[in-house]
């Protein structure tokens, strides 16, 4: 099964505010969009997927994930994260007849592409699942197949929201990297040793000169 993935992508300039105290304002924008192209250069290698879409406005991250070869999709209708990724699943699945289709977090930047692979194939058998994130208490990725809708339900404590709203919680061991959002300093420091993408392995070697 080929999966159609949409990526949300916040403004660079507002993204990760929570890691403030590791990256300041000068760094973090980069840092943000290191992220999110180690996510989608991981996901586009991914032979489960078919495609992938960026949700966003910023124009910078725009350009340089479409270079990687995803799509861009507009953040609309402006009702938050939520409304965007509904939003962008009708879209896809309107103009590139994309069946199934998964959110996937852009914050991602320790993303294996064999574990993302094995992650899809489990959520196959199921008209909806999502995968709970490191932490336990959010969500990286939720899935619907051909005939159901995305129904999202991301923010604070979406594990327990995904689970109400029957999406399937994905148990399988060895997909850390998949789990592994970066909101923090402790989560980066987790995510670098997972092994990040190069992107990702750059900018927080800028970080850690800034900090000398
Ligand atoms: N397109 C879009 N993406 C969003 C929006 N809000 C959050 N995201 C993305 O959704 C994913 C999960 O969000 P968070 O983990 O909270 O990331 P964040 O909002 O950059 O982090 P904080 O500023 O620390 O809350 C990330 O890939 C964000 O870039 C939104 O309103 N629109
Ligand atoms: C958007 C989410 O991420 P976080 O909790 O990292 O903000 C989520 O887990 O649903």
């Amino acid at each position: 099964m080929q999966w159609t993935l949409v990526v949300p992508l916040k403004p660079l300039a507002e993204a990760k505010s929570r890691l403030s105290d590791t990256a300041d304002d000068a760094l973090r924008p980069g840092l943000a969009l290191a992220f999110a192209q180690d996510t989608v250069a991981a996901a586009l290698a991914c032979h489960a997927v078919r495609n992938v879409a960026v949700v966003t406005d910023d124009a910078l991250a725009g350009r340089e994930l479409a270079a990687l070869g995803a799509g861009i999709v507009a953040d609309e209708p402006g009702g938050g994260l939520n409304a965007a990724l509904a939003h962008a699943a009708a879209t896809v699945r309107a103009a590139w007849h994309a069946g199934p289709v998964a959110a996937l977090n852009a914050d991602l930047p320790a993303l294996r592409t064999a574990e993302l692979a094995r992650v899809l194939e489990r959520a196959a058998a199921f008209p909806r699942a999502f995968l709970p994130d490191a932490a336990g208490v959010g969500t990286t990725l939720l899935t619907a197949a051909a005939t159901e809708e995305l129904r999202p339900s991301f923010g604070p404590g979406s594990r327990a929201r995904h689970r109400a709203r029957g999406a399937v919680e994905l148990r399988l061991d060895a997909v850390d990297s998949v789990r592994q959002d970066v909101d923090t300093g402790d989560d980066l420091r987790a995510a670098l040793a997972l092994g990040v993408g190069p992107r990702t392995a750059a900018a927080a070697a800028r970080l850690l000169i800034a900090e000398q």
